[in-house]
Order: C-alpha cells, then sequence, then structure tokens
C-alpha cells in the first residue's frame, strides 16, 4: 500500500472512532483531526482518506471549513481518494450524512482518483446530498445504527478500497 493518511473531523468523538478503526483495519498509523494538518503535509502522500460528520442541516463539522478551503487550493492530481461521513439517519433522514458531500464538491474536480463509493439501497434515509447516482461518495456510517452494523460496514468498505490504495 502506498503512503496513506487518514483525515477527520469530529465534534463529539464519532467521526474519530469511524477513522480510528480505519486506520487500524487498514493498517495506516497516521490519523489526524483536520485541524492539525495543512497542504505541505498532504503532499507527501499518495492516498487521502478523509472524513466529517455531518451538523447544522446536511453540512461539514466545524473543524472542516477551513480545511475545505486547503483541500481546494491543494494539487491534488495523482493522489487517490476516498471518503466517508457520518450522520444519523433516524434524526436527521433528509439530510443524512450531508457533510460528505462538501467533502465531495471540494475534491472531485481536482484530478484525484476518487475510489469508495457505496450502493446507497442498503440505508433507510430519506434524503442526502451525498447521494450520486444511487451511490453515496464515500462510506455513510449511520450513528443510530447498532455498532455490529456499523464495524460490517467498514470492513466491507475497506475489503472494496484496500487493492486500490
Ligand atoms: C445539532 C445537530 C445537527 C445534526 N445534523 C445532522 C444532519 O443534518 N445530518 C446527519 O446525518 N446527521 C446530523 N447530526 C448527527 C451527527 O452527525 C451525529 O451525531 C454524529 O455521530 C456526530 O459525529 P461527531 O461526534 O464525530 O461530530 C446532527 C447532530 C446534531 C447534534
Amino acid at each position: 500500500m502506498k503512503k496513506t493518511i487518514v483525515v477527520y473531523g469530529s465534534t463529539t468523538g464519532t467521526c474519530q472512532e469511524v477513522a480510528e478503526q480505519i486506520a487500524q483495519k487498514l493498517g495506516v498509523s497516521d490519523v489526524k483531526n483536520i485541524s492539525d494538518v495543512d497542504a505541505d503535509m498532504l503532499a507527501d502522500y499518495d492516498n487521502l482518506i478523509l472524513g466529517t460528520s455531518t451538523w447544522g442541516s446536511g453540512e461539514l463539522q466545524d473543524d472542516w471549513y477551513d480545511g475545505v478551503e486547503m483541500l481546494k487550493a491543494a494539487d491534488l492530481s495523482g493522489k487517490t481518494i476516498a471518503l466517508f461521513g457520518v450522520g444519523d439517519a433516524e434524526g436527521y433522514s433528509d439530510t443524512f450524512c450531508g457533510g460528505m458531500a462538501s467533502l465531495y464538491e471540494a475534491v472531485k474536480d481536482s484530478g484525484a482518483r476518487l475510489i469508495g463509493q457505496v450502493d446507497a439501497s442498503t440505508y433507510t434515509y430519506d434524503d442526502s446530498e451525498s447521494v450520486v447516482d444511487g451511490k453515496f461518495v464515500g462510506l455513510a456510517i449511520d450513528s443510530s445504527e447498532s455498532e455490529g452494523k456499523t464495524e460490517n460496514r467498514v470492513d466491507e468498505w475497506i475489503d472494496g478500497i484496500k487493492g486500490e490504495l
């Protein structure tokens, strides 16, 4: 596997836990809060695994606002990017995991290769900006589901992307 970093934004720790789970399962030791990341740091990595929880009404986690501007200005061409998002499909069914859509918008025309889209039909929710052509733009984690379901979703997602990293 090429050089990989997992970057997250998390207010109460859920997205951080998912980030750490992903990193541990991939055997990646570089896991950073977006507040501690700058463009020079990202330039050192071939693979970026970027995750946010969702706040407000389908919006990014707070620490990501500056991070998204940094991503837009960075040279990401040639990199491989996988996204993940955390939300609550029961409590916020109309804007489920919407924060991940803002990450997607920031990187989709960057020249990076985007991997790790997930079939949206396996989730129960009403609407999400993070779905494009029937697929979540990355791994969507529903914090209203049981821990076991989350772990299975993470495992399946990792099985799908690890050969690409
Ligand atoms: C005020 C508030 C607004 C939220 N808005 C959304 C939302 O629009 N969509 C969604 O999927 N989840 C929403 N959530 C759920 C959070 O994304 C969820 O609790 C998540 O686990 C928080 O992760 P974090 O602790 O890593 O920040 C909201 C939660 C709160 C408290």
